[in-house]
């Protein structure tokens, strides 16, 4: 009997049919991927299935029950069981692994949690055997690596007796060492019978776990591919046309330097280093989290200061005071959390595509203070266009876009401006494949700027760049410094 089956599902946002006449089902101990573009559906149906969200028509079984959960308490009872990325709780001062574990126990009215540490300790211990992981349960939790956290955020899915697993998209941020850890938890979990619901944009996640891959296009399921997954064809199926080789060929380095660091280090006692960025190059760096990747473009950028070291745009030097300075100077960036730091918020005027996409533009584009709503309205139709955006319009708010369609948003910003070096830091976090190789064929099409990339995915940064560069400790590897060298890192990536 399938643990979960679904029948018939259907939903719709205004005319937009998020979920169309869905049918699946996922049986215990069975690891099933979620595959789709960008706004095909996959988060609404987690969402009814987790009694985030109700479906218009259609019915669900759970445990050959009919199940139709209203809040997610409900669905979490029944055993099914959502896994969050967890980096929320990171700003919280203070807090150990233990706290992070019993949280929920803290802030339910219906159950006060009035305990010594020493209880708290003694139960978090027992959940983390349970779950079968090895973590300290004194440390900060804000000390803890991408999957440590993310293994935290299982654990305290599993004390909840959960039988169905949800994990969207839990390496978006992990190294690859870090997503083999959690792959290897993962199978354990099938094996204890337990189902899990994957849903990712790297294939080398569903190649490592997945049993089945469904397949969604437009909010329907298109086909279900067994294991072996013919992964070409299943991103053919996402898509609905073939993708072109996706790993264009590195190109010689021939433009002028644009960018040129030396001797720069970035915390006071960390090894220094070098690094050149040509025009027309497209120069990607990989490493763990917390190598220190996002704190040097965050430098180049303006936002922080480098412990020692020199930099030079075009020959000139460039110290950047402020992200203003720098993109006055012709450097963009799109920074890596795009809730934080790149949308506005849900309710205030500025909350529009077409809003979002010009607003760090306007100084430039209207330099007398006027806003043009049909230029700004032209450009994100564009955008709209060349990015492949699910979206009513260029009025749609960025809030009612999936997770993917609102990263191509900010993406859309500097994509097509003109500039001397744009910074990507994790770019394609939450996109498709197919909108992915769109963006990298956009990005590796201009000979005008040279372009820095940082993502914790060596497959991605394989795929991007013209060259890749390590990053550990603050410094780039050494002896792969810089220039010539650097094509051999892509055995050092992997
Ligand atoms: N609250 C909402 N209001 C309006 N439209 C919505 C809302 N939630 C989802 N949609 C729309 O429903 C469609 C499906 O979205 P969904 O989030 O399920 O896609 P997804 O497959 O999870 O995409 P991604 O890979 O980008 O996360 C999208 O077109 C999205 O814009």
């Amino acid at each position: 009997m399938p643990l979960l089956q679904a029948q018939a599902l259907s939903r719709s946002f205004g005319s937009t049919r998020a979920l169309a006449d869905f049918s699946f089902s996922i049986d215990p101990g069975e690891i099933v991927a979620l595959m789709g573009a960008n706004g095909a559906g996959k988060s609404t149906f987690v969402k009814i299935i987790s009694g985030v969200l109700l479906a218009e028509s259609g019915s669900l079984t759970f445990k050959g029950q009919s199940f139709a959960p209203a809040t997610p308490a409900e669905a979490t009872a029944a055993g099914i069981v959502t896994v969050h990325q967890s980096t929320d709780l990171v700003g919280i001062p203070g807090l150990t692994v233990a706290d992070a574990l019993l949280l929920n126990r803290f802030v339910d009215p219906r159950q006060p949690f009035f305990v010594s540490r020493g209880r708290i300790r003694r139960e978090a211990q027992a959940m983390l055997r349970e779950a079968g992981f090895d973590l300290p349960v004194d440390r900060d939790f804000a000390d803890l690596s991408a999957a440590e956290r993310q293994l935290v955020a299982i654990a305290r899915g599993l004390a909840n007796k959960a039988e169905l697993l949800i994990l969207d998209e839990p390496t978006a941020s992990l190294s690859a060492t870090e997503s083999r850890r959690l792959y290897a938890t993962l199978l354990d979990l099938k094996k204890r019978g337990i189902a899990i619901l994957y849903i990712s944009h790297r294939t080398a996640d569903l190649e490592a776990l997945a049993d089945r891959v469904a397949v969604l296009r437009g909010g329907r399921l298109v086909e279900t591919f067994k294991r072996p997954v013919n992964f070409d064809a299943a991103i053919e199926t996402m898509i609905g046309r073939p993708l072109a080789s996706a790993r264009p060929d590195a190109r010689a380095l021939t433009g002028d330097p644009v960018l040129e660091l030396s001797g720069i280090r970035l915390l006071p006692g960390s090894d220094p280093f070098d690094l050149t960025l040509h025009r027309g190059e497209v120069v990607a760096i990989t490493g763990v989290l917390g190598a220190g990747k996002s704190r040097l473009l965050s430098a180049i950028f303006g936002n922080g200061k480098l412990a020692a070291g020199e930099m030079r745009l075009e020959g000139r030097p460039y110290v950047p005071a402020n992200p203003r300075r720098a993109v006055d100077a012709g450097v963009a960036m799109a920074g890596e959390d795009r809730h934080r730091s790149s949308l506005m918020p849900a309710g205030w005027p500025g909350e529009s595509i077409a809003a979002t996409i010009s607003l760090p533009h306007l100084h430039r584009w209207y330099p007398g203070g006027l806003i043009r709503p049909r230029q700004e309205r032209e450009k994100a139709e564009a955008a709209i266009n060349r990015l492949g955006i699910h979206a009513s319009g260029p009025n749609a708010s960025v809030w009612t876009l999936s997770g993917g369609n609102q990263q191509k948003v900010v993406l859309a910003r500097w994509e097509a401006e003109p500039g001397k070096l744009l910074l990507l830091d994790e770019p394609f976090q939450g996109v498709d494949v197919g909108a992915r190789h769109d963006i990298i064929t956009a990005i590796r099409s201009r000979s005008d700027r040279a372009t820095l990339i940082a993502t914790s995915d060596p497959e991605e940064a394989i795929e991007v760049a013209d060259r890749v560069v390590v990053m550990d400790h603050q410094t780039l590897l050494p002896d792969r410094r810089d220039a010539g060298a650097s094509h051999d890192n892509r055995e050092l990536a992997r």
